[in-house]
């Protein structure tokens, strides 16, 4: 892919300048390109996204939307593509809020669960600024662009920050060899002689916003930025940057191309979100009920993934003796303790209570080990099953959605 313009910026301008609004004018620009780009390469810098090949609108949110306030379906916007899309209708459809999308070439589609609203189906940025807009009330989307794109904003709420999907981390990596075989923390990188005015250390990222407060935030004076969208792993190596900042997950890319992560080099840790508009929160009739039976459904599934319920009889001659036995056992406290009710049987035409079936819920990752520690206390005849929901008497997220809205 080709770079997208360079602009170079002097740090120093920027933290000696007083106030964030002053900062369009502490910039430097000091690539001399002719006067008319000159003008699109400051913007660009300012609002990285605008420069982009595939952004056509502007990076910042579009005013509210004068028919925004006409609508009287709520909106939720996913992934139209890229690794997320697949992963976003899995998750809701296990939260049985399967999406119809009857034509894949069409960008609406629907959830029958839930007849109120709307899909749309977008690019996650656009996601981000449209839910600024107040053009969609809801959207699933990667923290790191929820970060990125929205800036901050006052306007986005995170109503759920861990939805189990798209893992990854936005991450420095510089070359393992040559002039950084030794550089191996973040403050070794910001104090390398090779970086001044003349010659500043130049970064490529699709990650413009992030990127530069980054940088700036820990010290760093002489830097330049290059906007990139792909493959950003192969600038180092081609000469067209130092170093790059890009989202990392098992770390093979960064490793087959040379690169290397540093200490404290970690931007942000990211993965999928629910996020909604605060203006819909608060004024669009629908949206805070529709989220809250997302939140109900997503927590309750996810509470539930990696958990297993495990039901196994054991003697015993009262059901309080049995309880004892399992409590003193550290993996088999379940939730809030176990479940112990008496096994009847017949004996000599009589009913009789011998036995006593155990429900008990476990971490899937400790399962061996709470099989074993129901062994030792006499368990037998252990079911393993899979939950499917966990709901709790009221959501944590819920609670802190109501507060943050001051509800
Ligand atoms: N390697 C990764 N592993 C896990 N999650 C990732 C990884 N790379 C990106 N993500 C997450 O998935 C989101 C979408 O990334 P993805 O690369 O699928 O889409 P895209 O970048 O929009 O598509 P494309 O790269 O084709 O333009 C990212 O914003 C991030 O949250
Ligand atoms: O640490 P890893 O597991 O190797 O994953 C990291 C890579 O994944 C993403 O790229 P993607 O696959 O989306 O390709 P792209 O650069 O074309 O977006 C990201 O930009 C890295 O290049
Ligand atoms: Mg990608």
């Amino acid at each position: 892919m080709s770079p997208m313009m360079a602009t170079r910026v002097d740090f120093t301008s920027i933290l000696l300048s007083p106030s964030p609004s002053s900062l369009s004018s502490a910039l430097r620009v000091r690539a001399s390109p002719p006067a008319a780009a000159a003008a699109r390469v400051r913007s660009s810098y300012l609002a990285p996204r605008a420069a982009s090949a595939t952004a056509a609108v502007s990076a910042k949110p579009a005013a509210v939307s004068p028919l925004a306030a006409d609508r009287t379906v709520v909106r939720i916007g996913l992934p139209s593509k890229g690794r997320m899309s697949e992963q976003t209708l899995s998750l809701l459809k296990s939260c049985q809020l399967s999406v119809r999308h009857l034509n894949p070439r069409q960008y609406t589609a629907d959830i029958p669960q839930v007849p109120n609203l709307e899909v749309w189906f977008q690019r996650p940025k656009d996601i981000v600024r449209k839910l600024q807009s107040g053009d969609l009330d809801l959207g699933i989307v990667g923290f790191d662009i929820v970060s990125e794109y929205g800036e901050g904003s006052d306007d986005l709420v995170v109503v759920h920050d861990a939805l189990e999907f798209g893992h990854c981390r936005l991450s420095l990596a510089v070359p393992k060899e040559g002039i950084f075989e030794n550089i191996n923390t973040l403050e070794e990188l910001a104090n390398m002689p090779e970086w001044t005015q003349e010659r500043p250390m130049r970064v490529v990222t699709g990650f413009g916003y992030l990127g530069e407060k980054f940088l700036r935030e820990n010290g760093f004076k002489h830097v330049s930025f290059l906007a990139g969208d792909g493959a950003l792993e192969s600038y180092p190596a081609m000469g067209m940057a130092d170093i790059i900042v890009d989202l990392v997950s098992s770390g093979t890319t960064l490793r087959e191309n040379n690169l290397k992560e540093i200490d404290g080099g970690v931007v942000l840790e990211s993965q999928a979100t629910l996020v909604a508009c605060r203006r819909s929160l608060h004024k669009r009739k629908g949206v805070l009920e529709i989220t809250h039976e997302m939140l109900e459904r997503l927590e309750a599934h996810l509470t539930a993934t990696g958990e297993l319920m495990v039901t196994a009889n054991m003697r015993g001659n009262s059901a309080e003796e049995v309880a004892e036995r399992v409590l003193s056992q550290t993996s088999l406290c379940g939730l809030q303790g176990p479940t112990i009710s008496p096994v009847y049987c017949s004996r000599d035409g009589q009913v009789a209570v011998e036995y006593y079936a155990i429900n008990v819920v476990v971490p899937q990752k400790s399962l061996y080990k709470s099989i074993q520690q129901l062994r030792s206390i006499g368990g037998s005849g252990v079911l393993v099953t899979k939950l499917t929901y966990i709901f709790d008497e009221e959501t944590p997220r819920w609670r802190n959605l109501l507060s943050e809205l001051g509800l």
